[in-house]
């Protein structure tokens, strides 16, 4: 008799046992339906010695139900599932349903029916078919993705369907994308560029694994030089992943491909519609999608023929995830690498120093742009000590960051201004009784968005009206904001400059394609003249006419729970200082702050990288932190404060002692209170020598808590909220 064993999507379950049918051909990466109970269960056939499960007796075993159309899940996939899932002390499972993104491609391709307007206008109409009108132009998608965009119910929909306002489309899940065609429009390379272009050419013809540290500044034309490895491979027939951390940059990015390459790239992300899922999907793993271009969630789908992975603005953090599967994206694209035997850039301005400490160990090969493209120079940077130089009472621009934006607005160039917070003022007082206003699930204040009238938390979603008397006191139009946020800067530039054509750049004003592209090409063509923008707008464009980058607040990014303050500081500074002076003509940064002499101000002012590297290179070492030690957090939530609190003392109760690895904690974390949990939080700080991952399961394993409790374990932490 032939056994099989199942990893089981069931957070619940280990691995299972079952029977494989006569006539049924399985083999490891398998992906089948089998039963559980009276349900059935996906799963993934793998090699019984990999993965422990309890010994059922033959007898006992039931039998596999079905092989779904697709093809096994490859081996070097299924290291990585194992080696993401041990590394980050996560369930396989968990780790697994991220290679199948798509439920629905498994079950085969064909076709589906979407739906869009017919364009018959009936002189009467409900005001929710009228509503619907409006908001479905020049959409087609499924009746729940089209309800969810106009927000009626599908029942409405429905409805508008029977009376012919609405038409079924099918759509062929299995058509191809177009061919790249990698010599479509080759640029000329400098020397440098050239040099490493050679060097990533050679590793795609060589094949292997091969970490590389594209380390180039801001402007020096990274882009072109990995491009010419992936037209290396496409001309192999290898496929090509290209992570970036935000989905935001990928319109910016796609837009150079096409011009390189003669057509769109594949795309990968939380956002695509279902049917674009399932043939995206489908097409990564049967080799049709040369390039795919995605946010993290890209780098575990099951690619046919990968030849190359790219991880642009590689030091990001947000390729860290920070639920679910806490993973960061940058590590794991290395370790795909390994396992898939091909190369890998990671691309940077600014790389994370636990890149440059792995460069300068030789194990990943460094390659250095140390130049802007086409001559240009980088921008000369001067620090606004904003104790001397003060703004007005009530603005947050400096008099000499003022003057320097008159001189552009005079010579017809662009500025840009940096303040990394949405909204118009990060916090609401009542001027008469003081109430301030407070996210009730959440550890935070409430944000003020004059724009769409509201207050809403940054971190659960909850969003109420800005009311118009205090809820405390009932005063009247009495509500004050305290402090900026971007639009409360916009506002003062505007206040000043009544001439000026401002944009504002944040998730809330450019949260489609659309717009973001409507974005670029109005600066692109001098119809911008001052961008206000967070972190969005910091890195990836390149407008030749913006010369004058403006820092609000540098030291914002100093405060708060995140654990490499130091190193994102500058890494933001830095890069959002590299979008001045790309053009011809020369580029100004002035960054205001309270702390000229911290370390990070001074190292950003002097230009001086190397300086900065070094001493937070050392001050990591002192504190044993990452690269040199290693951090792990354990995060204990639950609906129930004192069950929170009881779970997290009882983990710490039972704390291994170990000779190098040091436990903190347990406290209530930063954000006690998260989307309606509460959370306490233990950090583990170890040499790097530590069988942490080990410490940390022997640790847990025994345990056991209520149901309502959640324990989440975030290997080299990020944030410390
Ligand atoms: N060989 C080349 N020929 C023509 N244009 C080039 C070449 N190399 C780079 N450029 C142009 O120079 C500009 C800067 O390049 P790119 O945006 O790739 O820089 P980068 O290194 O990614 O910078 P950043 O890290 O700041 O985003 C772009 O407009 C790009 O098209
Ligand atoms: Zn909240």
């Amino acid at each position: 008799m032939r056994r099989a064993r199942l990893l089981v999507f069931n957070a619940a379950l280990g691995p299972l046992d079952y029977r494989v049918p006569e006539h049924m051909a399985v083999e490891p990466g398998s992906i089948v339906i089998a039963p559980l109970g009276p349900r059935q269960v996906l799963g993934i056939v793998w090699e019984p010695d990999r993965l422990e499960a309890g010994d059922v007796p033959e007898h006992k075993l039931r039998p596999l139900l079905e092989v779904l159309p697709v093809p096994p899940l490859s081996a070097p996939l299924r290291r990585l599932i194992e080696w993401t899932a041990d590394y980050y002390c996560a369930s396989p499972a968990a780790v697994a349903r991220m290679a199948l993104g798509s439920t629905a491609a498994l079950r085969g391709g064909g076709t589906t029916t979407e739906y869009r307007l017919t364009g018959e206008e009936p002189a009467r109409l409900t005001p929710q078919r009228a509503a619907a009108m409006d908001a479905l132009h020049g959409e087609q998608a499924t009746i729940r993705e089209l309800a969810e965009k106009a927000g009626v119910s599908e029942g409405v929909l429905r409805g508008m369907v029977g009376a012919g306002l609405l038409e079924p489309v099918t759509v062929d899940l299995d058509r191809p994308y177009p061919k790249a065609n990698p010599s479509h429009a080759a640029p000329d390379l400098s020397a440098d560029q050239q040099a490493a272009a050679d060097a990533f050419v050679a590793a795609v013809r060589e094949g292997g694994f091969q970490p590389f540290l594209l380390d180039g500044v801001t402007g020096s034309g990274k882009t072109e030089c990995y491009f010419e490895a992936m037209a290396e491979a496409l001309a192999q027939r290898r496929q090509v992943l290209i992570l970036l951390p935000e989905i935001a940059l990928t319109e910016n990015f796609l837009r150079r491909f096409e011009a390189r390459f003669g057509v769109a790239p594949v795309l990968w992300h939380s956002s695509l519609k279902s049917s674009e899922r399932r043939r995206a999907w489908r097409a990564i793993v049967s080799g049709d999608a040369q390039v795919v271009v995605g946010a993290r969630s890209a780098l575990f789908m099951p690619y046919a023929r990968l030849g190359l992975i790219v991880v642009d603005e590689a030091h990001e953090v947000s390729f860290k995830q920070d639920d679910g599967v806490r993973y960061n994206a940058r590590d794991v694209a290395v370790i795909r690498a390994k396992f898939e035997g091909i190369p890998v850039v990671l691309a940077s301005a600014t790389p994370a120093l636990e890149s440059m400490q792995l460069a300068e160990a030789g194990v990943y090969r460094k390659i250095a742009l140390p130049a802007r493209f086409g001559g240009a120079e980088l921008p000369a940077i001067e620090v606004v000590d904003l104790r001397i130089e003060q703004p007005e009472r009530q603005h947050w621009l400096s008099p000499r960051l003022v003057k320097a934006m008159k001189d552009r607005l005079l010579k017809g160039e662009q500025s840009l201004l940096f303040l990394n917070r949405r909204g118009y003022a990060p916090l609401t007082l009542c001027r008469h009784c003081g109430h301030r206003f407070q996210c009730p699930n959440c550890t935070a204040w409430l944000v003020e968005h004059r724009l769409s009238r509201r207050l809403a938390c940054h971190h659960c979603g909850h969003e109420v009206p800005v009311p118009e008397a205090c809820p405390e006191c009932a005063t009247p139009e009495c509500m004050v904001a305290c402090g900026p946020g971007v639009e409360r800067i916009a506002d003062e530039v505007t206040e000043r400059f009544p001439e000026a054509r401002v944009a504002l750049v944040t998730s809330d004003t450019l949260n489609t394609p659309a717009k973001i592209n409507e974005f670029v090409e109005a600066a692109e063509n001098k119809l911008i003249d001052v961008i206000v923008g967070t972190q969005l707008v910091t890195k990836g464009y390149h407008f030749p006419e913006l010369t004058l980058v403006g820092v609000i607040d540098a030291d914002l990014g100093l405060e708060g729970g995140d654990l490499r303050a130091g190193e994102r500081t500058y890494q933001q500074i830095a890069q959002v200082a590299g979008r001045a002076g790309r053009g011809e003509k020369p580029g100004e940064v002035l960054i205001q702050t309270r702390h000229p002499t911290a370390p990070v101000i001074a190292a950003l002012a002097a230009g001086d990288r190397d300086a900065f590297y070094s001493a937070e290179t050392e001050s990591r070492r002192d504190a044993g932190a990452p690269p040199f030690g290693r951090w792990a957090a354990i995060i204990v939530s639950s609906e129930d404060e004192a069950e929170a609190r009881e779970a997290a003392r009882a983990i710490g109760g039972v704390r291994p002692l170990l000779p190098d690895v040091a436990i903190l904690g347990p406290a209530p974390a930063p954000m006690a209170l998260l989307r309606g949990r509460y959370r306490y939080r233990l950090l583990i700080n170890a040499r790097r020598s530590a069988e942490l991952q080990k410490a940390i399961r022997d640790w847990l394993g025994p345990l056991r808590f209520p149901q309502g409790v959640r324990i989440g374990i975030d290997i080299d932490p990020y944030s410390f909220v």
